[in-house]
């Protein structure tokens, strides 16, 4: 019988397209006995056809007009890996729209219109998968979505951005200045187009929205996400840290509480025992809580050309499968819920809040009787440094709601003893 041949297309050409393209390459031969199919590119849609003709043997893939993939009905997987919102969001309804399946691991789309691109897929009986979106090559879409489908998820956390948690590693590890480590994570294809994406905690807040709408069956879109990146976490405070037996990750946290979904992403302190703490370089990982299963944890790269591919071409082998048995669009939306956001205001957590006041007997206690006035009460002072008639203070408050501690703050920096707040962190 004659070796069956399933067509794609490729939508950009760069880290994780580039990786895909050699992935596909490398399972050229076991691809057939595994699928009992052969997935073939037929064509890549790039816009400089000079530069990406460096990146394969055979330039006749080659091409920059979009119509030649869309309008060939010999192509039946489009597999998206330009990125951000336009063009990519009209190729993927288009390509659905014109009965292929897609592939994506396009989070800043998902994040803000995941359900219409379901929605599409699924009028069209096509699959729309993006399991590369979160975690790179971590495999944590298809678990929540199907291997955990028999519980009620109560909490999703973790590191979810491989650019950040890098730079913090090479930061406490290495003593690395922040523009060297984010300058060597774009170099090794980790950081998105666009960094600040990363390291201001946006790339880890769209990650968060999928996860949570995928656990929690409700839509919970980037918007809803509070975000806190990383520019603000100094040597210093990496410093007091290692001294508190501590490490800082930027964590992304999705809870479903009674009063709403909690979704957000913030540095957090962290116990050098934790689990999370030992996460180290572009390495993600992802708890999950539910009712059946307990707690699962998935570790693995986050981020980089060949682990996100790993992730892109599970997804077209799987749609290469359903083709073979006439089961496209299987799973779709599953956001069957529509449960609130419990606002930011509303969540408790210590804090460590690092500040410079002046070094005279009794400022310490005002401070704490102003903290103390917002219903914020101090559970541990470290004094360190000192700095002309000033002393750097930092203090650990008890679990506390994070309306109370602004409003602590917002009094704290009126007082003439106050000279500024340095930091302010929370704390797991
Ligand atoms: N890098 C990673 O580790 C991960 C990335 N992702 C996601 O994967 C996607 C791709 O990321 P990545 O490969 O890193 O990004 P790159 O910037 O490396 O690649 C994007 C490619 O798309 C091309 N492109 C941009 N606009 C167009 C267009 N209009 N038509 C055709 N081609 C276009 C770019 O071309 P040109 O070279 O001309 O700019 C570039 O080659 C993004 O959605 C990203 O968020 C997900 C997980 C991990
Ligand atoms: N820029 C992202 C890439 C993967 O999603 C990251 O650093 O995690």
């Amino acid at each position: 019988m004659a070796e069956r041949v399933i067509k794609a297309a490729l939508l950009g050409f760069g880290t994780v397209g580039g990786g895909v393209y050699k992935v596909l390459k490398m399972q050229q031969e076991e691809m057939v006995s595994k699928l009992g199919a052969r997935v073939e590119l037929k064509k890549i849609l790039v816009r400089n056809i000079e530069k990406a003709a460096q990146k394969t043997d055979d330039p006749s893939l080659l091409t920059n007009n979009w119509k030649e993939i869309v309008d060939d009905p010999e192509i039946e997987i489009v597999i998206e890996l330009i990125g951000g919102i336009e063009p990519a969001r009209t190729y993927i309804l288009e390509a659905l729209e014109a009965g292929k399946n897609v592939v994506t691991a396009n989070k800043d789309l998902i994040a803000a219109d995941g359900h219409i691109l379901l929605d599409t897929a699924a009028k069209n009986k096509k699959d729309f998968l993006h399991e590369a979106a979160v975690a790179g090559g971590i495999p944590i879409i298809r678990p929540i979505k199907q291997c955990l489908a028999g519980n009620h998820i109560s909490e999703v956390m973790g590191i979810v951005n491989g650019t950040t948690n890098f730079i913090l590693t090479k930061m406490s590890q290495n003593g690395m200045e922040f523009a060297d480590a984010l300058k060597l994570a774009q170099d090794l294809g980790y950081a998105e187009s666009d960094p600040t994406a990363d390291v201001e905690g946006l790339d880890a807040g769209r990650k968060v929205a999928i996860l949570a709408s995928a656990a929690f069956n409700s839509r919970v879109t980037f918007d809803d996400v509070y975000t806190e990146g990383i520019t603000k976490i100094t040597a210093t405070d990496i410093e007091y840290a290692n001294e508190m037996g501590c490490v800082i990750k930027l964590l992304g946290v999705a809870r479903n509480t009674p009063e709403g979904i909690e979704a957000r992403v913030h540095p957090m302190l962290i116990d050098v025992n934790h689990p999370l703490a030992s996460v180290n370089d572009a390495y993600n990982a992802v708890f999950v809580q539910g009712d059946a299963v307990q707690d699962a944890m998935f570790y693995g790269r986050g981020a980089g050309e060949l682990p996100t591919a790993s992730a892109v071409v599970g997804d077209v082998f799987d749609i290469v499968r359903n083709i073979l048995h006439d089961c496209c669009g299987r799973i779709g939306c599953t956001c069957y819920k529509n449960l609130p956001i419990k606002h930011m205001n509303e969540i408790s957590s210590k804090f460590f809040i690092r500040m410079f006041v002046e070094d005279r007997p009794g400022v310490l206690a005002n401070i704490a009787s102003v903290f103390g006035n917002s219903g914020v009460s101090l559970a541990q002072v470290i004094q360190r440094r000192k700095k002309d008639q000033y002393a750097e203070i930092v203090v650990i408050t008890d679990e506390v709601k994070e309306k109370n501690l602004k409003d602590a703050l917002a009094v704290a920096k009126g007082m003439s003893t106050v000279k500024e707040i340095s930091g302010m962190i929370r704390v797991a």
